[in-house]
């Protein structure tokens, strides 16, 4: 299993060995000692799976407070995942990364605490799995609007099916600036 940076620190990206055989394969999706020996130290509480349809995009979505780690995977199909940094004073604010995931490649991202999250489906559906570093708080929950010109992210889809939180998501620099978390250096 290989982790590799990002361009946005933090957000790492970890490509699991996989074991084929004639029966189909085998992978490790999640080793406590293994994940923090390649550089994942993180203890997760919560494990979320949502299926949904060609053309969906679910986020950009964060905690504030009770931030959120997630490890991101696609089980079946294919979508284009995106974190964004959201710590105001953070050198990379407001910048974001994105991959595409998907039950061909086992790819999985970490978008770390304070951080915006989100991906849209590439495929007729899609599978996706996580774990969360914390619980569910839906009072401390907010949507970044996907298609914030001052973030720029280039994802793979036009005009995507939302749901009624997301399309009133908010604009970075409609947020109050309290309601964002603070880089810890
Ligand atoms: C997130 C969550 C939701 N729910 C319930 C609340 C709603 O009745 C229903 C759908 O929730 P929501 O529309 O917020 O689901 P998503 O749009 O997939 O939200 C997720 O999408 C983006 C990509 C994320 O990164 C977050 O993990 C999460 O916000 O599931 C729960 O019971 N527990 C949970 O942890």
């Amino acid at each position: 299993m290989m982790i590799e940076t990002t361009t946005l620190p933090g957000v790492l990206l970890i490509k699991p060995d996989v074991f084929g055989d004639a029966r189909g394969f085998f992978l490790e999706t999640w080793n406590r000692q293994r994940y923090a020996e390649a550089g994942l130290d993180k203890d997760f509480v919560q494990d979320n799976v949502s299926q949904s349809r060609q053309g969906i995009l679910r986020g950009l979505h964060f905690q504030n407070p009770r931030p959120q780690g997630k490890l991101v995977q696609a089980l079946k199909g294919v979508v284009f995942d995106v974190a964004v940094d959201i710590r105001v004073g953070s050198p990379t604010f407001g910048q974001w990364y994105g991959v595409t995931l998907s039950e061909e490649n086992h790819w999985q991202l970490y978008v770390p605490e304070n951080f915006a999250h989100g991906f849209c489906v590439l495929s007729e559906t899609a599978l996706f799995a996580y774990k969360c570093t914390d619980t569910y708080n839906p009072s401390a929950e907010f949507s970044l609007r996907w298609d914030d010109p001052d973030v720029g992210i280039q994802w793979p889809i036009d005009s995507p099916q939302l749901s009624a939180k997301d399309q009133a998501g908010k604009l970075l620099k409609e947020f109050p600036t309290e309601a964002l978390p603070v880089y810890q250096p």
